[in-house]
């Protein structure tokens, strides 16, 4: 796991500094297009659905769709700002490929069973359902990633899941009209596989990232993901009347007209994009575990969004969920800081000659992301 550069020890502290930063940048750049889509995503939803929006099959579109966007962040380091040397698309092996095509399909089921499920029950209900996805993405990847169950993120988890239960059970039970039995079930089964499946894709995508060492590589494998999920999405609502719906919908149904309409959905295209690119990068330079609870904490900036664009009420059990769920994250973000602090100090204390990172399961992504950059450091010298 250690490389020994033929470096001299000011540069290699200067490499150091610069994969810090490198590292830093990213993390930063990720989990704004995570916040600012994970806020507008929600808000946008809503006003789809206040101005009459009810399609099932635009909901679960718009969530894939916007994948050509992200070519533009793909190629341009490449081919316009010549600061990078690595070809796109030029890492995928077989089974890299294979696994993005199968993840894809998975998150596109995901994207269909929430959709579905929305549809179906009281906003109530589907977020009291999905308050426990957090937990599942814990336990899922102590399964599937051998992350370490610590006091740290284990407090979180439970104040985060506390607080969604408390803004759901205190929102309001705004039941859909004709909800039967029946659809009462379908909703329920979809909303908890819907989460279930989130829960799944987080460690699942850590594991594959472990296969790979270039976050290009991260959003060029997002493309190949939502390409699967887009063409399921399309396929679905070309079988079921989809696109005549949306058309319906944009011309009769929308009451704020056609324009408006496509603008909305459009909208949600791009925001949808950021979140689920947010999300992917978080995963891959901290850890699922770390990513789930990022988008969880983002619930409460959705409430305060809410309150702020749309005038939501705000007291008591809102106030108080939002309190356990900011509490919860800064202490989360404050232990990883301090342990963060602690490593890089026992790193000095090793001294320079001795490169051996020693990877607690938290920092893996973090020495990933900084032997990638030793590898394209490598390549640009040579
Ligand atoms: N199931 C599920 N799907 C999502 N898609 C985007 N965010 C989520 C989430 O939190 N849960």
């Amino acid at each position: 796991m250690s490389t020994s550069n033929p470096t001299t020890p000011s540069n290699e502290e200067d490499q150091k500094s610069k994969k810090n930063k490198r590292y830093k940048f990213l993390l930063g750049i990720n989990y704004i297009c995570l916040f600012v889509g994970s806020v507008s995503s929600s808000l946008l939803s809503k006003f789809y659905f206040v101005h009459k929006g009810s399609s099932r099959w635009v909901s679960t579109w718009v969530q894939c769709a916007g994948f050509p966007l992200l070519l533009i962040p793909i190629f341009l380091p490449h081919y316009l700002f010549k600061c990078s040397d690595r070809k796109p698309f030029s890492g995928f092996t077989p089974r890299i490929l294979i696994l993005s095509v199968l993840v894809g399909l998975m998150l596109g089921v995901n994207n269909f069973l929430i959709s579905w499920g929305n549809s179906y029950l009281p906003v109530s209900t589907s977020s009291l359902l999905l308050s426990s996805q957090l937990i599942f993405t814990l336990l899922l990847s102590v399964i599937i990633v051998k992350q370490r169950i610590t006091f740290q993120n284990l407090n979180c988890v439970i104040l985060l899941t506390l607080s969604s239960v408390l803004l759901a059970v205190g929102s309001h039970h705004d039941k859909p009209q004709g909800l039967t039995r029946a659809k009462y079930f379908i909703g329920f089964f979809c909303t908890v596989g819907a989460g279930l499946l989130f829960a799944l894709y987080l460690p699942v995508m850590e594991k594959i990232y472990r296969e790979i060492y270039n976050y290009g590589m991260v959003m060029e494998m997002q493309v190949v993901m939502e390409v699967a999920a887009t063409a399921l999405a399309t396929a679905g609502m070309a079988w079921d009347g989809g696109f005549p719906e949306m058309r319906r919908e944009s011309l009769e149904v929308f009451d704020l007209g056609e324009k408006a309409y496509w603008v909305t959905v459009m909208v949600n295209v791009v925001t949808w994009q950021l979140v689920f690119m947010g999300t992917a990068g978080m995963v891959f330079l901290t850890s699922s575990i770390t990513g789930g609870i990022c988008m969880t904490a983002l619930l409460a900036m959705n409430v305060l969004g809410g309150v702020v664009v749309y005038g939501d009420a705000f007291g008591g059990v809102k106030v108080v969920s939002t309190v356990l769920c900011v509490w919860g994250f800064c202490s989360y973000v404050y232990g990883m800081y301090l342990k963060m602090k602690d490593d890089e100090k026992d790193k000095e204390n090793n001294g320079n000659g001795e490169d051996l990172i020693v990877m607690s399961n938290k920092d893996h992504h973090h020495h990933h992301e900084m032997e990638m950059v030793e590898v394209n450091l490598a390549a640009n010298h040579v």
